[in-house]
This record gives C-alpha cells, structure tokens and sequence, in this order.
C-alpha cells in the first residue's frame, strides 16, 4: 500500500492506495464517532456496498443508493441526501461515505458540506477518474442545466481510500475516460509522466495492475501538490481545468447525457492544445503526440457532431474562470508546461471554434 498525504495544515488527509483495501478496516479507523452514511449508487451497490458496510461493523451505517449518471448529479438528488440524513436522525458529528465514482463522490461531498453547516466525509472512488482525481482536492458540487458544477463548495474529505482492485469491474469506457484526466497531469505539469504514459498505454489500455497503479499514484502526487499550494483555486489551482473549458461546455450542451466527463475532457485538451499551437506558443511537433496518446486511450480528439461555434461561445461565458467578463483558458506553452491566462488573441479561439464545429 502507498500512502499520500494531502498537506492542509490541521485539514491535512491521508490518500491510500492499494488492493485489497476495501474491507481492510482502514475505512473505520477514519471515523470519528459512531453513526454514518454510506451512499451509492445503483452500479456500484451491487457490486461493493456490502463489503463497506461490514468493513463499519459495530458502527450505526445507514445506506442510501442514488441513481446512476452524470443527469443525477442535481440538487433534487442532494434532496434525497438530506432526507435520509434527518430520517435516520444523523447529528453533527456523523460522517458520510461516497462509495462509487467522481457523480457520486462530487455529490456526497457537497452534502456533507452543507448538512447542518458541514459534516466529515470519507472518499471511496470506484472510478479510474475518481481514483486519479476527483476524490482529491475537495472540490464539490452539483450541476446546473445552465451550467456544469455550478453551485458547490470547497470542502475536504478526512481521508481518502483508493482500492485499486475494483477497477477491474470498471467498463472500457470509463476507463478511457479516466485516462484523460490521468494525460492531463503530464500535460499540465509533469513531462517525464506524459513520457511514461506514452510507454506505457497499451499496459494501461489492458488494465496491467502495475501500470494502473503507478498512473493512480503519479496523479494523486500531482494532484495533492497542486491543491496543498492553492486549495481554493486563487492561482495555480485552476491548471487543473485543462480543456475544461471547452470539456464543460460540451457536457453541458448535450444535457449532460452524451459523453462523459472524461470524454469531453479529452476532446476538450486536444482543443486547447491545439489552439496552443496556433498561437505559436507550443511547438508544432507536440501536438502529433498528444493527439496519439489521446487516441490510444480510445478518447474523443473533436466535439460532437450537434456542437455550433455559436453554443462553445455561449457556454463558455459561464465558465468559473471568467474574471471581470473576460475568458481565460488554461493553454500550454508545451507538453508538461500550462499557463492560466486571458492574454491570448481571440480571434485565434475563433478560428479553433469555427474548425473544431466543421462537421
Ligand atoms: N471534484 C473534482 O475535483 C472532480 C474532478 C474530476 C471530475 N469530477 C466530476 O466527476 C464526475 C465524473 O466521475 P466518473 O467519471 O467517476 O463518473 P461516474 O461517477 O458517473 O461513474 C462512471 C460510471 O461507472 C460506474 N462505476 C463506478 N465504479 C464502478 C466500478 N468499480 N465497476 C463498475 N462500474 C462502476 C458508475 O456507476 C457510473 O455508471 C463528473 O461529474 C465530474 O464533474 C470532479
Ligand atoms: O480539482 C480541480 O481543481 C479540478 O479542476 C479538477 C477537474 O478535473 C474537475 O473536473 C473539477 O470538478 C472541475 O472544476 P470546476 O471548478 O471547473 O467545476
Ligand atoms: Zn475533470
């Protein structure tokens, strides 16, 4: 087992990774009192529920199982949260289990923030994603129809245990989806990990239990660095929305039900490199091997078919890094090398918009 620690003063929380780490007793040890609330989801119940719950034995658990899909992630499904919350009488000092993926994880974390002005949580990511990602970093929220992630709160998890054995029930999909997030720390800030990722995807694309490892453990040490320096995304933070933008955008047009995440993402930070390129900030010669990597990992490279210029404009308006009414983007001055900024030439997005829309 691999143990992080994401570094946050007296919030500061341990990150384990490993298998077989799910009925461990790991989990209970990061409890601190008597009663919880393990919520699911109709995927993952099935297959994990029951092993977490006797993992908690002596402990008060009461379970909820939610919907599954990225639609669901909406504050009427909170509602359900909350109800069970006050049903089951669940005081102050309960804590909340996310058993499942970054829907999940994103969700249970936003109750537990508002639930009586804020409860502990403890993450238990399912996904490749949430494994590598969201389950580190205290980033939490609900979508709007409007607009993705839009109403949420900055608030930590206790601990976060990472089981890497249940990614072998993961579908193909999802674990490419995952892989996006995974090519977005090399991309961002780590070029010798963007090399062995290149060597090593067709381990990874196999599920090759040591590949996947190292990848989860790379991630969560970037991530974790990331997020000690800047928790709340007043600078360096926001580097991790790499092809977000753009990703958001795309999810947020299509109700949320078409790709998923990771698969907007993916087409996402091929745009955003792209555009790096035309602004003659990356090197021409980089873009061929992002584009590669990318498509080992079987991830879109462009937007779908029903996509307009005109909605990429529109929705990105709406994006969270939009300051005093300006755009900015996160774009790469070269492959292990991003910068936030909103110094860019506008009527190269245009031309980027205008040629990613040509379908
Ligand atoms: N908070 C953050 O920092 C952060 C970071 C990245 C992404 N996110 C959010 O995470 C969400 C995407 O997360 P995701 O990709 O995990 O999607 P997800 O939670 O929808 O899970 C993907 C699918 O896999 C299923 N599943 C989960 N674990 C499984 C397993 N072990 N075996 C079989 N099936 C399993 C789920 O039921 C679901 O159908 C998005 O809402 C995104 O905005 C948040
Ligand atoms: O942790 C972060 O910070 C990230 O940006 C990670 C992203 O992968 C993630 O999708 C996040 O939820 C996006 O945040 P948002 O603030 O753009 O909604
Ligand atoms: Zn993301």
């Amino acid at each position: 087992m691999h143990t992080l620690t994401v570094a946050l003063g007296e919030r500061s929380y341990p990150i384990y990774i490993g298998p077989g780490l799910l009925d461990s007793g790991l989990l209970k040890q990061h409890v601190r009192a008597s009663q919880v609330l393990v919520v699911t989801n109709e995927t993952v119940a099935p297959l994990y529920l029951q092993r977490v719950v006797d993992s908690l034995s002596g402990l008060r658990v009461d379970t909820l199982v939610l919907p599954d899909g990225e639609q669901h992630k909406t504050l009427d499904t909170l509602e359900r949260i909350f109800d069970t919350l006050m049903a089951k009488r669940h005081s102050r000092t309960t804590t909340l289990i996310a058993l499942g993926g970054g829907v999940v994880g994103d969700m249970v974390g936003f109750a537990a923030a508002c639930y009586q002005r804020g409860v502990e949580f403890l993450q238990v990511p399912t996904t490749l994603l949430a494994q590598v990602d969201s389950s580190v970093g205290g980033k939490t929220a609900v979508n709007h129809p409007r607009g993705k992630n839009m109403i949420g709160a900055f608030h930590q998890p206790r601990a976060v245990l990472i089981d890497t054995d249940v990614l072998s029930t993961l579908p193909e999909r999802e674990l490419s989806a995952g892989l996006a997030e995974v090519i977005k720390y090399g991309l961002i800030r780590d070029r010798e990990f963007f090399r062995w990722l290149q060597s090593n995807i067709t381990a990874l694309m196999a599920r090759d239990p040591r590949a996947l490892s190292k990848a989860i453990l790379e991630s969560c040490r970037n991530k974790a660095d990331v997020v000690a320096e800047d928790e709340t995304e007043q600078g360096n933070r926001a580097l991790l929305n790499l092809g977000h933008t753009f990703g958001h955008a795309i999810e947020t047009a299509t109700g949320y039900r078409l790709w998923l995440h990771g698969e907007a993402v993916g087409a996402g930070m091929m745009m955003a490199a792209q555009m790096s390129e035309m602004l003659g900030w990356m090197p021409a010669e980089q873009l061929a091997p992002i584009r590669a990597l990318l498509e080992q990992a079987r991830l879109p490279l462009t937007p779908p078919g029903s996509m307009t210029a005109a909605d990429f404009r529109s929705l990105m308006a709406l994006d969270k890094k939009v300051l005093d009414g300006q755009l900015r983007l996160v774009l790469l001055q070269g492959i292990g090398a991003a910068v936030v900024t909103d110094q860019f030439d506008v009527q190269v997005l245009e031309r980027l918009l205008e040629q990613s829309c040509q379908h």
